[in-house]
């Protein structure tokens, strides 16, 4: 099918109550996982590449690839994202490579590291969705600093994320300020902030209320129940793949991450978009490792690319039929990106 807007994708996902996990890809062997996983369940697809996918694959590669798996897969309505942009030229360029939607993170600098202020958020989102808006293309912005409620520590694990000690209301997106930021900005969807965090180490015990604070979704949905939200720092870290790794020579301290039934209480509070990146690597991982270890002359790397999709397509395929995600693929007629650039310009959207 030909490539879909976000802002399609998840009007559709809040008419019929699902969410759509957003996987992100790297590599030819990610997105073939995800493409057989959602073949196998009927589940439109949300592709996002962070910045520093786009510098490990480059562009024009990552470009052909999402138009091959949307050749090779025609009946999967497929959304292709960029993840965590930090500036307006990151936003356009993949829209220019062509990207049906972006996220852009203006709750940090463009530094990535450095929590940004209201007036800077609000302004440089809004000139990206007006400008990503002309041509069709979906934005995501986000109000909230991800990080820990119980250290106050920001996350600075992985590609994107503050650094240091931030105060509890940083870490908790206000319902009020998510109202008039989705006023200001005209974003699609707005990913709020309610103690997740990037990465495998989320939390030092299975999270609580007071560490993972579904609450506040709940409590930004009743104010603004039309807004898509979005959820980063989604992973679940599933114990039986910190098993495997372990088992296998690895050494990952214990970890916590996002109950997937949370998740499911965030779907029915307006959750749209689930960020799921180190499930994925940790299944890929895990699987290398054990052929690494099991068959120690092996060396055709075909033979720990096969169990490490099919681990990954496991995955994918529980989280597609949790979040009820599966089902839906078909039920989807692509707009196209002019015709959705009409609607923004004449106000239906
Ligand atoms: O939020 C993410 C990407 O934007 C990924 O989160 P995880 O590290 O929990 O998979
Ligand atoms: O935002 C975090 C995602 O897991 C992407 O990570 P990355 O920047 O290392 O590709
Ligand atoms: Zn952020
Ligand atoms: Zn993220």
């Amino acid at each position: 099918m030909a490539l879909i807007s976000l802002r399609q994708l998840l009007d559709h996902a809040a008419e019929q109550g699902y969410g759509v996990p957003a996987f992100n890809i790297n590599n030819m062997e990610q997105g073939l996982a995800i493409m057989n996983a959602a073949k196998k369940v009927d589940s439109p697809v949300i592709l996002q590449a962070s910045r520093g996918a786009r510098s490990y694959a480059g562009d024009i590669m990552l470009k052909h690839m999402i138009q091959a798996l949307a050749e090779m897969y025609p009946d999967i309505p497929i959304v292709m994202h960029q993840d965590h942009g930090n500036n307006e030229q990151t936003c356009l360029s993949a829209i220019k490579h062509g990207f049906t939607s972006v996220m852009m993170d203006g709750s940090l600098k463009a530094d990535m590291k450095t929590p940004a202020d209201w007036d800077y958020n609000v302004d440089i989102t809004r000139r990206v969705a007006e400008m990503a808006h002309w041509v069709g293309a979906s934005v995501e912005g986000e109000l909230g600093v991800l990080g820990n409620l119980e250290t106050g520590m920001a996350a600075k694990e992985d590609g994107s994320g503050a650094e240091g000690k931030l105060d509890h209301s940083q870490l908790l997106t206000d319902p009020d300020e998510a109202e008039e930021f989705v006023k200001l900005t005209k974003v699609d969807a707005l990913a709020i902030a309610c103690g997740t965090s990037h990465g495998a180490y989320k939390f030092s015990s299975k999270p609580t209320g007071e560490t993972l604070a579904i609450s506040q979704i709940e409590a930004i949905h009743a104010k603004i129940p039309h807004v898509h939200l979005v959820m980063h720092g989604s992973s679940s870290v599933p114990q039986y793949l910190q098993d495997l790794i372990n088992e296998f020579g690895g050494e990952m301290p214990q970890t916590y991450g996002v109950p997937v039934e949370e998740i499911e209480r965030g779907i029915k509070s307006g959750v749209r978009k689930v960020n799921i990146d180190t499930d994925n690597r940790m299944a890929i991982t895990g699987q290398f490792r054990k052929v690494a270890m099991e068959k120690k002359k092996e060396f055709d790397p075909r033979k720990f690319m096969i169990p490490a999709m099919e681990e990954m397509e496991k995955l994918c395929i529980d989280r597609f039929e949790r979040f009820g995600t599966a089902g839906n693929g078909s039920k989807i007629k692509a707009i196209d990106l002019d015709e959705m650039a009409k609607r923004y310009a004449d106000g239906t959207l």
